[in-house]
């Protein structure tokens, strides 16, 4: 009685590790600073999902030191041990942090629970959102990723930075097409529920490998300001049911990206699919991770096309989210899976057009926001003469890097070994006309269609403070990439060819058929 009655005048809320709530309470607890005095304190180089510096020691900050600044940062967090009490909007607060053992394998999960000397919610309700906001705030230039974990809940595992939209160089209108029609998605719920259609879109994005369709998609996250959800078809042990179950536990708005969704067909999606028994020593074969020592689980999903499908558009199918799901392979895609209202938008991402090369040179070497700035500066120094030697074509750029050792007595005739661009060093500063130069220079090198953008950045990347060379060598580079990959065709033919046992051979086959499938040397 008595002990009812004194919690009558607590609210109490308690908070799953495996929540978001969670990461944005503790976020906001590492930032009271009551807690720069407590007397027991945990140290902790979580993050809680946030990759910026939102968590730090008071001070860390300030430290000169770049290695500190780039390590893990450092947090004070209320110790597992005991409760701590603090004081919000005038209200007494008492926080403990519970940890219960679960299962065989010494695992343990913890919950956070903030007791407040209430009889009313506001003051709870002030402090989740000041918490949440806060975090958010954190998180402005991020974007959030999302995982299912075996138990099929999400889990937020990691922050990435916003990536520009105009990085990403796309045939033209492709951006904007795939960008406004998901902006215009989200704001016609009302539409949608007008007319009794689903209130949910997807997108196909296919083509060729590195050509910009994981990109586009983060980019997108970014600039509509939502979490990424990656649901992984190919995860050991989903099922049917369990797909189901992630897919509505979707919040509303947001992306769900389904990777190389092909691959979940080579592995064992097809609509036959039979749901057996869990594999031995699967996670989800009893819910528990299999015991240290115990053979790897096998990678294939139960999962079947039809699952696949009633995930998408059955009824526990989440409203308001958007789907991206990427391949290489449209054709091995089953017509079902592709019909509008599963895939709405179909977009082709190919290999790199002239117009693209030409794009990516210029943003390499003089990026949008460089450019501006280029702009400015040329407007200023009009006038002037082109005396500085940065700006000519044949300049050593070698020789424009300050050698910290030039008044050395005895330098060391050898040079460090290395392949790769030093970060170290840095590109002549470029005029944007002399950018365009050899954009268009670089462009005339490089074929129509016959290389990936990814391939493209690598060549530059290697390039990275020498644009006149990377003019100059992309002709050969365009050869060897064509020798490697006439090479490799040759190497898969040879893999293809079935061995034929050399009685057989001899006694069935024409010894021309046989000299026709030799690969030429
Ligand atoms: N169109 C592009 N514009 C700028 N950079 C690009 C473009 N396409 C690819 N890249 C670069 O190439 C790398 C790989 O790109 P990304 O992963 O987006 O390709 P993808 O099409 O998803 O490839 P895959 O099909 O193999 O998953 C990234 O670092 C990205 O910056």
């Amino acid at each position: 009685m008595y002990h009812k009655l004194i919690a009558s005048f607590w609210i109490t809320a308690h908070f799953d590790e495996n929540d978001s709530s969670y990461d944005w309470m503790m976020v906001w607890l590492s930032k009271q600073p009551s807690w720069a005095e407590a007397r027991e304190v945990e140290v902790s180089t979580r993050s809680f999902g946030l990759n910026t510096a939102a968590i730090m020691v008071p001070g860390e900050e300030d430290a000169n030191d770049l290695s500190l600044l780039a390590s893990r940062k450092l947090a004070y967090l209320p110790s597992a041990q005991q409760s701590y009490s603090l004081w919000y909007r005038n209200r007494y607060m008492v926080i403990t942090r519970v940890q219960a053992q679960t299962g065989y394998y010494g695992q343990k999960e913890e919950t956070l629970q903030i007791s407040i000397l209430t009889r009313h919610h506001r003051t709870l309700n002030e402090l989740l959102l000041e918490a949440k906001k806060n975090y958010m705030a954190a998180e402005e230039h991020s974007i959030s990723i999302y995982v299912s974990d075996s138990n099929n809940s999400w889990r937020h595992v990691a922050s990435r930075p916003k990536r520009n939209i105009n990085s990403i160089i796309l045939d033209p209108g492709v951006s904007e097409l795939l960008v406004d029609d998901a902006r215009d998605f989200l704001e016609s719920k009302a539409w949608y529920g007008a007319r009794g259609i689903p209130f949910r879109r997807g997108y196909l994005l296919y083509g060729a490998p590195g050509s910009g369709k994981t990109s586009i998609i983060s980019s997108i996250a970014g600039e509509l300001g939502l979490d990424v959800y990656i649901v992984s078809l190919s995860r050991a042990g989903l099922d049917d049911s369990a797909l189901s179950e992630l897919i509505s536990n979707l919040p509303e708005k947001c992306i769900a990206l389904m990777e190389d969704i092909d691959a979940a067909f080579t592995q064992s999606l097809n609509r036959d699919a039979v749901q057996g028994p869990a594999a031995p020593g699967t996670p989800a074969d009893d819910g528990k991770p299999p015991p240290p020592g115990a053979p790897p689980a096998p990678s294939t999903s139960r999962l079947s096309l039809s699952g696949l499908l009633n995930a998408l558009d059955g009824v526990a199918a989440q409203e308001g989210r958007i789907l991206y799901a990427t391949t290489n392979k449209y054709t091995a895609l089953d017509p079902a899976l592709c019909r509008p209202g599963r895939m709405d938008i179909h977009v082709e991402f190919k290999l790199a057009s002239k117009f693209q090369a030409q794009k990516l040179f210029y943003s390499f070497y003089l990026p949008a926001e460089e450019n501006a700035a280029a702009e400015q500066n040329e407007k200023d120094t009009e006038k002037e003469k082109d005396s500085d030697s940065g700006y000519n074509s044949d300049v050593d750029v070698a020789s424009t890097v300050s050698d910290p050792h030039a008044d050395a007595d005895v330098i060391p005739s050898e040079k460090p070994t290395f392949f790769g661009t030093s970060h170290r060093q840095h590109a002549p500063r470029l005029r944007r006309k002399q950018v365009a130069e050899l954009a268009a220079r670089f462009a005339e090198a490089i074929p129509e269609r016959e290389l990936s953008m990814a391939a493209l950045q690598g060549f530059l990347m290697t390039y990275k403070i020498r644009p006149y060379e990377a003019v100059n060598a992309a002709k050969d580079w365009v050869e060897s990439e064509r020798e490697a990959r006439a090479k490799k065709a040759q190497q898969q033919a040879q893999a293809a060819v079935p061995a034929v046992p050399a009685e057989t051979a001899a006694a069935a086959a024409p010894v021309t058929a046989v000299e026709e499938v030799k690969p030429s040397s």
